[in-house]
C-alpha cells in the first residue's frame, strides 16, 4: 500500500500556507515520522527544498503523479505535537507563513543550506573543464576557483546535457565532532603487544600501559590523553594500525561558559512580601494550573530571588523551567546568578553566541540535560517538554517583539505555552507595560507587588536639572554643572557613577554652518551619523559609510558643526572636566565584540572603573552595590517621536535607570538633565509614582483610542518606486473600509516618517480596532496573495501589535 506525507516546503515565494503531498517510498515508510525534515523536489525543474511533514496519510484524493520523497534529515522528529500546534497559531496570529514560523521554532544552524554540485557526464569536454575536475567525480559549483568565463561555458555544457547541475540541501552548522579512541584488547592480549615491543619504541610502552589502565569499550577523547600522557595523533594512529585500539569521532557540545567560574550561592531568606508572591507562584505549579501573574516590584526590590526560588520548587516537582530576559546585556549578571543556584542544569539561548553554541544549548535541553532555560526572545521556543514555570523579566521591554517573520511578542508565545503546560507564567517589571498592568487590575492576570526595596532603603532621591536654564552656564555642552558637582563628590568618597545618554529617535550629524547643508544618506531620507572612532559618517539603516567631509559638499565653506551628542563626544568631554576618572564607555561600538559586554560589565563591577557611560542597555536589571549616583545626560529626546508610546518608554527608562543607584546598604541619589521638566512622564518617573504615571496614561490613551483599550495593526508597503508603493497601500485602506465596521479606524495611509530607506519607500497605515469579524480573514487572504507582488519586489507587512510606528 502506498503511503503519503503533507509537507511544508521552504520556497519563500510560493506559500500558500497549504502542505504539499509527497508519496513516502517504501524503504522510508517506517522511518517517516510528523515533525522531520526532509528533501523533496519542488516546480517543474524539481529543485531540491527542504520542507517539514505535518501529517502522514494512508490515501490522497489527489490525480496525477505525485513526487517521492527524496531524502530524510532527521532519525527522529525536530518538532514535536506541541510545536506543531505552536507553529500553527503562530502562523495565524501572526500573519506569518507557516514555515518561517516552523523554522522560528528550531536554531538557525539547522535551516537549511543549499548547495550545488556538478557531475560530467561525459569526458568530450574542454582540457580547462577536465582540469577543474581532476579525478574527482564532483565538484562544487560555488566554488571560488570556477571565474565567470569558465562558469558560462559550465551552464552550456549543462544545457548540451555533458554535464548535470545536482543540488543538495544541508544543515548549515554540523554536530562538533573530535577525536576520541576505544581500547579493543583485554589485558591478556596488551600483554603480549608489550612483550613484543621493541626497546626503542617508547611511545608505543606508554600507549599500551594507558590502554591497560582504562576499560575496553569506553570511548575516550584523544585531547584529554594527550594533555596527561604527551601522546600524539600519530600515537593513536600507529595503535590503530596495529589492531590495539579503534578511532572513532565523537560528539562534544561547545561551551559558551566555559570559563566562568562560578560559585554556588544558596536561596535567600525571603522577605514577606516576596514570600507571599513565591507562595502564591508556587500553590500553582503545585497543582499544574495555568495562571499569569504579573510580579509588580519596585526596582531593587527582589523579583530575581522570587524567580529563583520559584525555578527550585518547580524542579523540585520534577518540572522544568524557561525564564526570559530582555537584553544580551542583562544575560551575563543572571546568568552567573541562575548558574550559581542550578550549575549545570541550567542552558543559555541568546543573540550572543554563534549558531553553533546555540545549536549544542538547543540539544542539550531537547536531550533533558538542561532542565533551566534562561535566554532572550527566541529562547521561548526552547524545546522543553515538561514546564513548570515561565517567567518573562522586564516584560515592558521592547526587544520582547520580533521585527521579522513571524512578528511574534515573546510574552504572548509564553501566555500560550504556559496554557498548553498548565503552569503559571510570571510577567515581571518594576514598570510594567500599560497593557499588562491593565489585567492585572481586572483580575485577568493574579497581581502580585513588592513595594519595598530588599535593602529596606527608600528609593534613590531623583533631582531634575532643569537644562533650559543651566545649559548657557554649564561646564561642558552636555554636563550641567550640577551634575559635574555630584559626580564629582561621588568620586571624592570612592564610589560609583552610572551615565546614560538616551540615544532613541536622535543620532549626532554634521551640518555646514554657512549655509545649512546637513550630510545625508544617498539612499535613505535619513542624516548620517558620526562616528568619530572610524573616522567616518555612517548610516544606521542601510550601512552606508563614507569619509567626514572637510568642506561643505554644498557651498565649499569651511565651518562644518558637528551637532548632537553621542557617548564618545560625552566620554571626550568628561574625561577633560575628570582627568583622572576612569570611565567606561559601553553603546553599540564598544559592545559588538563577542563577550564585550560581559567583559566591561565585570570590569565595572570589580571596581575598575569609575565612572559607566552608555546608552539604554546599561538602564535596566543591572545591579552594582558601589554605584550611588545615576545621572541622566538628556531624558527628553525620545518624548517628541511621533509614537503613542513615546511618553511610556520615557517613563520606563527614567525609572529603570534611576533604579540602579544604591541598591545596596549605601544611600542613592539621580540626577536627571531635562529640557521639559514640567512633563508629566518625567515628573512622574521624578516621584517614582509608577501607579500615579498609569492611570494619567490610561486616561489618555482611552481619549485618544489607543492600546489598551484598542489593539492595533499596521499595514506597511514598499517599492523601489513610490507611486507604486502608495497605490498599493490606499488600494488596501479602501478594501479595509469594506471589510471594517464602523467602529474600527484607519490611520493614514501616510509615507513613513522615514519614508526612503536603502532606496524602497514606504507607505504605512494603522487599523485602531476592538472586534472585528472580518479582519482576520481578509488579512490572511492578503498576506497571501501578496506573493505575486512579492516576486516582482512590491514588499507588504503585517504587523499585529506593533511597536514601531515610525
Ligand atoms: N530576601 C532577600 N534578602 C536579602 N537581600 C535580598 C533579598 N532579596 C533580594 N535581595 C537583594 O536585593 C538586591 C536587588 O534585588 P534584584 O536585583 O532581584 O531586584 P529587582 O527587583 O530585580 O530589581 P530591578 O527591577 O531593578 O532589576 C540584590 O542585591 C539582591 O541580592
Ligand atoms: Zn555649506
Ligand atoms: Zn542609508
Amino acid at each position: 500500500m502506498k503511503m503519503y506525507a503533507e509537507v511544508i516546503v521552504d520556497v519563500a515565494t510560493m506559500q500558500t500556507n497549504q502542505p504539499y503531498t509527497y508519496v513516502i517510498p517504501s524503504e522510508f515508510v517506517n522511518q517517516i515520522e510528523v515533525g522531520m525534515r526532509v528533501v523533496v523536489g519542488f516546480g517543474r525543474g524539481n529543485r531540491r527544498v527542504q520542507g517539514f511533514i505535518t501529517k502522514i496519510l494512508a490515501e490522497t484524493t489527489l490525480a496525477g503523479p505525485i513526487k517521492p520523497i527524496l531524502s530524510i534529515q532527521d532519525i527522529t522528529p525536530v518538532l514535536n505535537t506541541e510545536a506543531m500546534l505552536l507553529a500553527d497559531w503562530l502562523a495565524k496570529y501572526t500573519f506569518s507563513f507557516k514555515i518561517s514560523c516552523l523554522q522560528a521554532l528550531l536554531p538557525s544552524a539547522m535551516r537549511a543550506k543549499y548547495l550545488k554540485t556538478l557531475r560530467l557526464k561525459t569526458q568530450d569536454v574542454s582540457h580547462e573543464v577536465l582540469t577543474l575536475f581532476e579525478d574527482k567525480d564532483e565538484i562544487n559549483f560555488d566554488d571560488d576557483k570556477i571565474c565567470s568565463n569558465l562558469r558560462a561555458e559550465l551552464v552550456r555544457l549543462c544545457k548540451k546535457d555533458k554535464l548535470e547541475i545536482i543540488s543538495h540541501v544541508k544543515d548549515k552548522v554540523q554536530v562538533k565532532k573530535v577525536p576520541a579512541i576505544i581500547r579493543i584488547l583485554d589485558d591478556h592480549d596488551l600483554q603480549l603487544e608489550k612483550s613484543k615491543l621493541r626497546q626503542t619504541a617508547a611511545k608505543q610502552l606508554v600507549l599500551l600501559n594507558y590502554l591497560l589502565n582504562i576499560p575496553v569499550g569506553k570511548e575516550i577523547l584523544q585531547a584529554d590523553i594527550q594533555a596527561k600522557t604527551g601522546l600524539t595523533a600519530v600515537n593513536f594512529k600507529n595503535g590503530a594500525t596495529k589492531g590495539w585500539l579503534r578511532q572513532v569521532k565523537v560528539e562534544k557540545y561547545r561551551n559558551p561558559y566555559m570559563d566562568v567560574n562560578i560559585k554556588a550561592t544558596k536561596p535567600l531568606k525571603l522577605l514577606p512580601q516576596q514570600q507571599e508572591a513565591t507562595k502564591k507562584i508556587n500553590d500553582e505549579i503545585l497543582q499544574h494550573n495555568h495562571r499569569v501573574f504579573l510580579l509588580q516590584g519596585v526596582t531593587g526590590s527582589g523579583k530575581t530571588e522570587v524567580y529563583l526560588q520559584s525555578i527550585a520548587y518547580a524542579l523540585k516537582q520534577g518540572k522544568q523551567a524557561l525564564m526570559l530576559v530582555p537584553e544580551i546585556s542583562l544575560t551575563p549578571q543572571i546568568t552567573r546568578l541562575v548558574k550559581s543556584r542550578f550549575g549545570q542544569d541550567v542552558a543559555m539561548l541568546h543573540s550572543g553566541l554563534s549558531e553553533g553554541e546555540k545549536y549544542d544549548e538547543w540539544r542539550r535541553i531537547e536531550r533533558k540535560e538542561a532542565n533551566v532555560v534562561v535566554g532572550t526572545r527566541s529562547a521561548i521556543f526552547a524545546p522543553l517538554t515538561n514546564i513548570g514555570i515561565i517567567i518573562v523579566d522586564e516584560e515592558h521591554e521592547s526587544s520582547y517583539k520580533q521585527e521579522d517573520m513571524p512578528r511574534y511578542h515573546a510574552r504572548d508565545v509564553a501566555i500560550w505555552r504556559g496554557k498548553y503546560h498548565d503552569c503559571p507564567v510570571i510577567l515581571g517589571s518594576a514598570t510594567p507595560s500599560l497593557e499588562t498592568r491593565a489585567r492585572a487590575q481586572k483580575n485577568v492576570y493574579g497581581w502580585l507587588q513588592l513595594t519595598q526595596r530588599a535593602n529596606g532603603n527608600a528609593l534613590p532621591q531623583v533631582k531634575l536639572v532643569d537644562m533650559r536654564q543651566k545649559a548657557r552656564f554649564a561646564p561642558a555642552p552636555d554636563i550641567s554643572s550640577d551634575l559635574l558637582q555630584v559626580i564629582q563628590n561621588r568620586l571624592n568618597k570612592k564610589e560609583q557613577v552610572v551615565l546614560m545618554l538616551n540615544r532613541r529617535g536622535y543620532s549626532s550629524f554634521v551640518m555646514c554652518r554657512e549655509c545649512g547643508f546637513v550630510l545625508k544618506c544617498p539612499n535613505c531620507d535619513i542624516s548620517l551619523t558620526l562616528h568619530m572612532n572610524t573616522r567616518s559618517m555612517r548610516c544606521h539603516y542601510c550601512g552606508h559609510e563614507e569619509a567626514i567631509p572637510q568642506s561643505c559638499p554644498s557651498c565649499r565653506g569651511k565651518h562644518i558643526g558637528y551637532y548632537g551628542t553621542g557617548t564618545e563626544k560625552i566620554e571626550t568631554e568628561l574625561q577633560e572636566l575628570l582627568p583622572t576618572a576612569r570611565i567606561l564607555r559601553m553603546d553599540v561600538d564598544t559592545t559588538r565584540r563577542k563577550g564585550a559586554h560581559e567583559r566591561l560589565l565585570t570590569e565595572f563591577g570589580e571596581k575598575k572603573a569609575d565612572i559607566l557611560l552608555g546608552t539604554q542597555m546599561i538602564a535596566k536589571g543591572l545591579n552594582f552595590p558601589n554605584v550611588t549616583l545615576v545621572g541622566v545626560l538628556n531624558a527628553d529626546t525620545a518624548l517628541e517621536l511621533p509614537d503613542f508610546r513615546a511618553s511610556e518608554k520615557t517613563f520606563q527608562l527614567l525609572t529603570q535607570v534611576s533604579g540602579r543607584a544604591g541598591r545596596a546598604e549605601k544611600k542613592g541619589e539621580v540626577l536627571v538633565q531635562t529640557f521639559n521638566p514640567d512633563n508629566y512622564a518625567i515628573k512622574l518617573a521624578q516621584a517614582q509614582n509608577y501607579e500615579q504615571y498609569f492611570s494619567k496614561e490610561m486616561r489618555l490613551r482611552h481619549r485618544g483610542g489607543y492600546p489598551p483599550y484598542y489593539y492595533t495593526i499596521q499595514i506597511t508597503t514598499s517599492f523601489s518606486d513610490e507611486v507604486t508603493a502608495a497605490k498599493k497601500i490606499f488600494q488596501i485602506a479602501e478594501q479595509l473600509k469594506q471589510v471594517l465596521t464602523a467602529e474600527a479606524q484607519i490611520l493614514g495611509p501616510t509615507p513613513r516618517s522615514i519614508m526612503r530607506i536603502n532606496n524602497r519607500y514606504y507607505y504605512q497605515l494603522v487599523i485602531k480596532y476592538k472586534n472585528e469579524p472580518k479582519l482576520n480573514e481578509y488579512l490572511q487572504k492578503l498576506l497571501i496573495h501578496s506573493q505575486k507582488d512579492e516576486r516582482k519586489g512590491l514588499k507588504l507587512i503585517i504587523d499585529r501589535d506593533p511597536r514601531n510606528f515610525i
